[in-house]
């Protein structure tokens, strides 16, 4: 980050930043050591519900948050442009596993990830709008066996629901539903799980920092797509999935970007689920401004 001179006034305190430790996110953690940036954050790994929490709470200032909690504190947050989580179809890694078929729900139970707070509600969304069916849903820590010991479906993000629907599903004659290909199905639309954002506080009082933070996530953003096939022969020495697998994980299931169709998606889906989520239907997203870079 150029931005040494940043906030000045003050006494230097490095942004805390939260980071999702996902493989979803390795791209982006890739980048920011590669440009040298890491070390200028405050940096916080942690599931995406502790981090969302912490966000709204104020012990991050910055950092990725799950799109239902996002438009829940919108008035607090202030959205970073063109930088998510989310896919234009097939994400790979939000899937319901279903013992039956989707439409034989009704009145089964389903049990629900408790990293989640987006997926869950995306798939209870498609659940009972789109299959018509109303089941029974309860929380569970994200592990397959155990949730199916006690329902007909279980609701699965990250590497628990890579690990699901590439291993454990197929092994077991399970069916895998890609809620990011169900999304676009139905609306036409790509979907965002989540999105980055700064407490609104944060960026008034430090804006050249929140800038800086943004511009190093989106340098590593596309440092690390230029380089997928390296990140993913990298990450693939460490995890059980092969370095092809998530090369195309990283490029072309996940969608990275936030731009006019994503905001559509998250405009739609807050429209869709407004009534029962603690949001108004119309929630206005509001972006950072970015000032252009003068070179
Ligand atoms: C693509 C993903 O997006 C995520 C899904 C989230 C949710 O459902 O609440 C939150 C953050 C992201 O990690 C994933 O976890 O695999």
């Amino acid at each position: 980050m150029s931005s040494r001179d940043a906030d000045r006034s003050e006494t230097a305190v490095r942004p805390r930043v939260g980071h999702i430790q996902f493989l979803n996110c390795l791209p982006l953690y890739w980048g920011l050591a590669r440009t040298g940036n890491l070390l200028d954050l405050d940096l916080s790994k942690d599931t995406p519900e502790k981090l969302s929490d912490r966000l709204v709470a104020g012990t991050l200032d910055i950092g990725p948050v799950t799109c239902v909690e996002y438009l829940r504190n919108a008035a607090e947050l202030v959205v970073l442009p063109d930088i998510a989580v989310g896919s234009d179809g097939p994400v790979m890694s939000c899937v319901i596993v279903s013992k039956v078929p989707l439409a034989e729900l009704d009145g089964r139970r389903v049990a629900l990830g408790s990293t989640s707070r987006t997926s869950v509600r995306l798939a209870r969304l498609l659940l009972e709008e789109r299959e018509g069916v109303r089941p029974e849903y309860f929380s569970s820590p994200p592990d397959l066996d155990a949730m199916l010991a006690d329902a007909d479906a279980a609701v699965l993000i990250g590497d628990p629901a890579l690990r699901a629907s590439l291993e454990q599903a197929p092994r077991q004659g399970l069916a895998v539903h890609d809620l990011g290909a169900m999304w676009k199905e139905w609306t036409g639309l790509p979907f965002v799980f989540a999105v980055w954002a700064a407490r609104r506080d944060y960026a008034e009082r430090h804006p050249e920092l929140t800038t800086a933070v943004h511009r190093a996530f989106l340098e590593s953003r596309d440092l690390s797509l230029a380089e997928a096939a390296q990140v993913a022969e990298q990450a693939a020495r460490w995890e059980e999935f092969d370095a092809p697998l998530l090369e195309t994980y990283f490029s072309k299931a996940l969608d990275f970007s936030l731009g006019a169709r994503q905001l559509a998606g998250i405009a739609e889906f807050a429209r869709r689920v407004a009534h029962d989520s603690g949001f108004a239907p119309d929630v206005p997203v509001r972006l950072l401004e970015t000032a252009p870079v003068v070179v």
